[in-house]
Order: structure tokens, then C-alpha cells, then sequence
């Protein structure tokens, strides 16, 4: 696919790791004791190659797409909710609006592939691959062509706002029955067991919950050889989800910081890791959803994430509520005295 074999993310250069370490701990407090906070803002300068590093124009993209599998019953809610969902995004409603206007967080929504007809609105990108996913458990999801669009068409919506000077983007989502993509995505590129990856979603009663799990079986059994995170994504997964794994390998080609929000926003993330191991250095954690699977595919990852808030939700979410503390790293970074400064007599 040429998409893949023209992708060349950067390794990140150790030049200026001493000299970081060393501004952190000359910092007036003990050593270590901004603890997350400076592996945060350590990160953030060895991507930006920066002693003084700084976050510009931040925005969230929630990439949104249906799934052919919602019409089997894997969700606790309609498909229909996906377009309404997608139209409060527009009208500044839903819990994604509240907590970017909060935190001064601009939003995009990019229609990857909801099967419903939008007006046209500034903050909506109309990159609709197709109406909605075929539903994996009768064929693949998607054809390779279609995948490869769904590609390029996340990585084109973070060229767009890399042009407007944003260096750090959250990915968000939405579409109904995306948990069931994320745990088959989960399983395969991770090669660990169906039920480890598979959870409650919107809020499964234990009966749904159980039919959720049947049917995410039979789908495995119909697929037994998938190898390639191509062939897995092909598969199983959404145009929003596709997208979203275009948009993080760009925002990485493009050295900015990269946030990730929960379960389904990690699966993709998972599959552009697979794809592109050095993007993990540019990625940021931002929480531990609810979702079981999550808990698993962080430790997997061996990812600290910033917030465990009990949140279930998606849409970025996540992404936008650790912002602060983002904020929080590179200002102690950038404004704390040093024990020199300010006269504090150093660890005796
Ligand atoms: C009103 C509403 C708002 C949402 N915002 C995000 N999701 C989340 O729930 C969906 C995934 O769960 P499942 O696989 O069980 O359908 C995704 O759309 C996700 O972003 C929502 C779900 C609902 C119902
Ligand atoms: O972790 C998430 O992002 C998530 C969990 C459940 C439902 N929707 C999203």
C-alpha cells in the first residue's frame, strides 16, 4: 500500500536528554518530586528538540464513522445515535464541546463515515469513504482500497491544521459498536484472547454483554489468519478508526504531540504502532478508561497514562481533560526557578 511504504516517521534525537535532565532537576523542589509531571514535559521537549518547549493551537479531531456491526446488537444504543451524536458535536453540546471550550481547545469533526447526509458546518469535514462499514461478521469490514483512503484522509485533516500551527492534537471518536472493532483489533494485533478484550461498551446488561462476546467469537473463527495490521484493520475496524490511524502516523511524521483518549482511540493507536514503532515516543496517554480491555492494552504498551477518572466515553474526552496538567508540565519547565535562581541551598 503506498500510503505505508511512504512512511517515514522520525526517530527522536538524544542530543539535548542531559541537559533537559539536568534543567528538571536543578528545578527548587526534591529530585523527582514533580513526578509525572516531568517525564511529561521531558517528552514534550525531546520532540520539539526544545529547551523551551511550548503547546500551540491545540486541537481535538473527533473522527466519526458507522459500523455495519452496530445491526447485530453490540451496542446498548441505536446506530442512529452515531449522526445525532455527531450533530451536537456541531451544535456545542455534547461532553467533548464543554471541556475543549473549557480549556480553549479548538475541535474539528470529520465525517469518515456515518450513514446520514450533514449540512455544512466550519468546524465539520465532509471525508465520508462511505456510508458506514460492511458488518465483519459476514464479510471484512472494508476493502483495501477503502483503507487506504480512510488513511489518507486522517492524515490530510492533520496537515490542515499543522498549517494553521497546532504541534499537539487529541484523537477522539465517535461510532456505535466501535468497541467491538477495538476488541477484535485488540485481540489480533496484540494476539491475546478475545475475552480479555472485550467489555460493556455504552453499558451492556450481563445478558448483551454475553450475545456481544458470542458473536465477537464467530467472528474470530471466520477469520483465523490475519497477520498484517492492514489485513486486521481491513477487517475489522471503521473508517473513524482508520482515519484516526492516518492521523496519528502524520501528526508523529510531523513531529507533533500526539494525544490518545480511550479504548478505541488506543486500538488505533495500537494498529499505527504496529505499523510505525518509533510514533510510541510521541505518544501521550492521556487516561485508563472503564472499559476492560484498556486496562489490558495500556499495560501492553507499557503506557502511563495521566488520568484514571473511571470515564467510559470517547469522543477525546480524556484528551481534553488532561490538557491542564500538559499545560502544567511544560509551565514548571519553563517558569520554575532553578536552585541557583532563586537562593535554595541544593540536596545536602
Ligand atoms: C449518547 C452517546 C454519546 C457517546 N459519545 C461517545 N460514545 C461512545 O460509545 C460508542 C462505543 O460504544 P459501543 O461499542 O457500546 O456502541 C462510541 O460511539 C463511543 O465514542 C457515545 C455513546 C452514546 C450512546
Ligand atoms: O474508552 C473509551 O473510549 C470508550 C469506552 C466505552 C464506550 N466508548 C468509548
Amino acid at each position: 500500500m503506498e500510503f505505508i511504504r511512504r512512511l517515514r516517521v522520525p526517530p527522536i534525537d538524544d542530543t539535548l536528554d542531559a541537559a533537559l535532565h539536568q534543567k528538571i532537576d536543578q528545578k527548587t523542589k526534591p529530585l523527582g518530586a514533580l513526578g509525572q509531571l516531568e517525564r511529561l514535559a521531558f517528552q514534550v521537549a525531546r520532540i520539539q528538540g526544545s529547551m523551551t518547549p511550548t503547546l500551540k493551537n491545540p486541537y481535538i479531531l473527533v473522527f466519526a464513522g458507522d459500523h455495519g456491526v452496530a445491526k447485530s446488537g453490540v451496542s446498548a444504543y441505536p446506530q442512529d445515535v452515531t449522526w445525532q451524536m455527531v450533530h451536537n458535536f456541531l451544535q456545542g453540546g455534547a461532553a467533548i464541546n464543554v471541556f475543549a471550550r473549557q480549556h480553549n481547545i479548538s475541535m474539528r469533526v470529520i465525517d469518515a463515515g456515518v450513514n446520514h447526509e450533514f449540512e455544512d458546518h466550519p468546524q465539520l469535514v465532509k471525508g465520508k469513504i462511505g456510508p458506514g462499514t460492511a458488518n465483519f461478521l459476514e464479510q471484512p469490514a472494508m476493502s483495501e482500497e477503502l483503507c487506504e483512503k480512510a488513511l489518507r484522509l486522517g492524515a490530510a485533516q492533520v496537515d490542515a491544521i499543522a498549517e494553521e500551527g497546532c504541534n499537539v492534537l487529541g484523537f477522539g471518536e465517535m461510532g456505535i459498536g466501535n468497541t467491538s472493532s477495538a476488541s477484535m483489533l485488540m485481540s489480533y494485533l496484540l494476539d491475546v484472547p478475545l475475552e480479555h478484550c472485550v467489555g460493556r461498551g455504552t453499558g451492556l446488561s450481563d445478558e448483551q454483554f454475553e450475545h456481544k462476546v458470542k458473536l465477537l467469537q464467530q467472528a474470530a473463527e471466520k477469520y483465523p489468519n490475519l497477520k498484517s495490521p492492514i489485513d486486521i484493520l481491513q477487517t475489522f475496524a471503521g473508517f473513524e478508526i482508520v482515519a484516526m490511524v492516518g492521523g496519528i502516523l502524520r501528526a508523529a511524521q510531523n513531529r507533533m504531540l500526539v494525544l490518545i483518549d480511550g479504548f478505541i482511540a488506543t486500538a488505533a493507536y495500537l494498529a499505527a504502532y504496529k505499523l510505525a514503532p518509533a510514533i510510541g515516543e510521541y505518544a501521550i496517554f492521556c487516561h485508563r478508561s472503564m472499559e476492560q480491555g484498556h486496562q489490558h492494552m495500556l499495560e501492553a504498551l507499557k503506557a502511563d497514562p495521566i488520568l484514571k477518572m473511571d470515564l467510559r466515553l470517547g469522543e477525546g474526552t480524556g484528551c481534553a481533560l488532561a490538557y491542564p496538567l500538559l499545560q502544567s508540565s511544560l509551565n514548571f519547565f519553563n517558569e520554575m526557578a532553578s536552585f541557583a535562581d532563586a537562593g535554595v541551598s541544593e540536596k545536602s
